[in-house]
C-alpha cells in the first residue's frame, strides 16, 4: 500500500468496505429528518469550539473568500458532545442511529489506519492507539452536510461554492456520497504539510456505486508521514451547467479521524518538531484563520483600488 498511494492522496473504495448500503441510506434519512427541522430547533444544538453542533453558512474559506452554501451538524463520540445532541423528543433515535454508524466508520478507519502503519514501520496498532475513539478526549467526528438546491435560472458568481477548496485537518477522512449528488472535485495540492493548499487542475469525483467511500488523505497523516504522503486539495462546485451539474439538496456525510488531544505527532524521519494532537488541531486552525484574514484583507484592498477607478 506504501508507495502505491503516495502520489494518489484520493481513494474510492469498492464494495468490501463492511458497511452496508442500507446502514449509509439509514444514516442519509436521519441527516436528512435533522435538516428538515425548523432552525429554532436546530439552534438548540449551536456549533461550538469543541468542533461540535449546528452551523449554518458562517464557514468561510481562505481559498474562497465567500461563505460556503451550506449547513452541518458535528458529533463526537466523548465528552465534548455532552450538551450537543438533539433531543430524543426531537428525533427519536438519532443518538443510537448516529453512535452506531460512527462506530462502524471507525472500525473500517482502523483497518486503512493499519495498512498506514505498516506502509510507515509503526507497529500495527500505533495509529489506531492515537485516535482512540472510547477515550475521554477523542476528537474524531462526525459531520452531517447538506448543501442548499440551487435555482437553475439564476447563475450562480463564481467565487461562491458549495465548499471552497481546502485540505482537511485530520489524519483521514470518509466521505459517504449519494449516488447522483455530483460536484466533489480534487486537485493535486502541495509537497509539503506547512505551505498552504495550492493548485488550479481540477478532477471531479464521480461515485459509481452505491456505498464506496471516498478516503482523503488529510494534512495529519501527511505530517506525520514526513510528507511521504499528500493531503488532498477538494472542493464542492457550486452548480454551472443545467445540462451537467446536479442542482438539487446535496446530503454528504463526512467521517473525520482527528487525534486524541494528548498524543505525540511526529513522523519516522523526525522532519517536523513532536506536537501534541491538541496543538496540531490548535496550529491548524491558527493557520486557517490568518489565511482567511489575508485573503480578506486583499479582497478589501482589491474592491477599493476597483473604487478608486
Ligand atoms: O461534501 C463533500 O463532498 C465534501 C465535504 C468536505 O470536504 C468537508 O466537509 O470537509
Ligand atoms: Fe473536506
Amino acid at each position: 500500500m506504501g508507495p502505491s498511494i503516495q502520489s494518489v492522496p484520493f481513494l474510492d473504495s469498492h464494495s468490501d468496505t463492511g458497511i452496508l448500503v442500507e446502514e449509509i441510506e439509514n444514516m442519509f434519512k436521519y441527516s436528512e429528518q435533522f435538516f428538515d427541522l425548523p432552525d429554532n430547533f436546530k439552534v438548540t444544538v449551536p456549533w461550538s469550539a469543541k468542533n461540535v453542533g449546528w452551523e449554518k453558512n458562517p464557514q468561510i474559506r481562505p481559498s474562497a473568500g465567500t461563505a460556503d452554501m451550506k449547513e452541518s451538524y458535528q458529533l463526537q463520540f466523548g465528552e465534548n458532545m455532552k450538551d450537543s445532541w438533539i433531543s430524543e423528543a426531537e428525533l427519536p433515535n438519532f443518538k443510537d442511529t448516529a453512535l452506531n454508524f460512527m462506530r462502524r466508520a471507525q472500525s473500517v478507519s482502523e483497518r486503512l489506519m493499519l495498512c498506514f502503519a505498516r506502509g510507515l514501520g509503526f507497529a500495527d496498532d500505533y495509529f489506531i492507539k492515537a485516535h482512540d475513539v472510547s477515550k475521554l478526549d477523542s476528537q474524531t467526528t462526525l459531520r452531517l452536510l447538506h448543501y442548499f438546491a440551487v435555482d437553475k435560472t439564476v447563475r450562480v458568481p463564481e467565487d461562491h461554492f458549495r465548499a471552497g477548496a481546502h485540505a482537511d485537518w485530520d489524519f483521514l477522512t470518509l466521505l459517504f456520497q449519494r449516488p447522483g449528488q455530483s460536484g466533489l472535485e480534487i486537485c493535486p495540492g502541495r509537497e509539503v504539510v506547512s505551505d498552504f493548499g495550492i493548485g488550479d487542475e481540477w478532477a471531479k469525483s464521480i461515485l459509481r456505486v452505491a456505498g464506496d467511500i471516498v478516503c482523503n488523505i488529510g494534512d495529519l497523516l501527511m505530517s506525520w508521514s514526513d510528507d511521504r504522503f499528500k493531503s488532498t486539495f477538494h472542493r464542492v462546485r457550486a452548480p454551472a451547467d443545467p445540462e451537467t451539474d446536479y442542482y438539487g439538496p446535496r446530503y454528504n456525510i463526512a467521517f473525520f479521524n482527528q487525534p486524541c488531544s494528548s498524543c505525540t505527532i511526529q513522523g519516522p524521519l523526525k522532519k517536523y518538531p513532536a506536537v501534541t494532537g491538541e496543538e496540531f488541531t490548535r496550529n491548524a486552525m491558527n493557520r486557517n484563520f490568518s489565511a482567511l484574514k489575508a485573503k480578506k484583507n486583499a479582497m478589501a484592498v482589491e474592491a477599493t483600488s476597483l473604487a478608486d477607478k
